[in-house]
């Protein structure tokens, strides 16, 4: 697996460093919104997008001191060895959302921003279920123009226009255990 490393681009120390600064930002948002209404305990309901957000989801999860609740969505849109997106689609059987997010503050999370579709469907999937608020949250955006205009509240790293695998994301469902987020050389992708 090592031998399959081109470079690495955001080690696992900037790693855990943004993400402990980004739940502190995220955490004196949401405390900034309960205080302004005092009749709502702080809560959040974290939604993850599976699978390539898992291990940022843990991490992060786990420096936002608040109650929370958390359910899943999958999305698909880079199947197998698939570098451009095919289209997102929901994984119906993978997703367990509730019909109602009525009252509910949600935090939509995914790993990566590139072509934004998956933010896209993901948000409107949400919106449709009446939140009392959405915000939007991710690892890595791609510093390419379908990113960049993607409206998104919090960003861990801006990443040049590159595939990228470690930290929850693969290439063909391996490499998500990489602890540091790379790059692959060009003949493992390419084979
Ligand atoms: O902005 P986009 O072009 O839509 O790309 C972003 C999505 O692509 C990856 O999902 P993938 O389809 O690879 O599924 P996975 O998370 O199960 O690996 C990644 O996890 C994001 O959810
Ligand atoms: N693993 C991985 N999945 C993606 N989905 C969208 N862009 C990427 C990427 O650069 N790497």
């Amino acid at each position: 697996m090592e031998r399959d490393i081109d470079r690495v681009l955001i080690d696992r120390n900037a790693i855990a460093q943004r993400v402990n600064e980004l739940a502190a930002e995220i955490a004196d948002e949401l405390a900034a919104e309960a205080d302004a209404d005092a009749a709502t305990p702080l809560e959040v309901t974290l939604v993850p997008i599976l699978t390539g957000s898992f291990m940022f989801v843990a991490d992060l999860m786990r420096c936002l001191p608040m109650r929370m609740q958390i359910h899943m969505m999958s999305i698909t849109s880079y199947p197998g060895r698939s570098t451009a997106s095919r289209g997102a689609s929901v994984v119906a059987g993978l997703t367990r959302l509730p019909e109602s997010l009525a009252g509910l503050h949600v935090l939509l999370i995914d790993d990566i921003l590139d072509s934004g579709q998956t933010l896209q469907l993901a948000t409107q999937t949400l919106r449709d279920r009446n939140p009392a608020s959405l915000r939007t949250c991710v690892l890595l955006r791609k510093q390419r123009e379908d990113a960049m205009h993607t409206p998104v509240d919090y960003v861990a790293f801006d990443i040049p226009d590159e595939f990228v695998v470690g930290y929850g994301l693969d290439f063909d469902d391996y490499y998500r255990n990489l602890p540091d987020i790379v790059t692959l050389k060009r003949e493992v992708v390419e084979a």
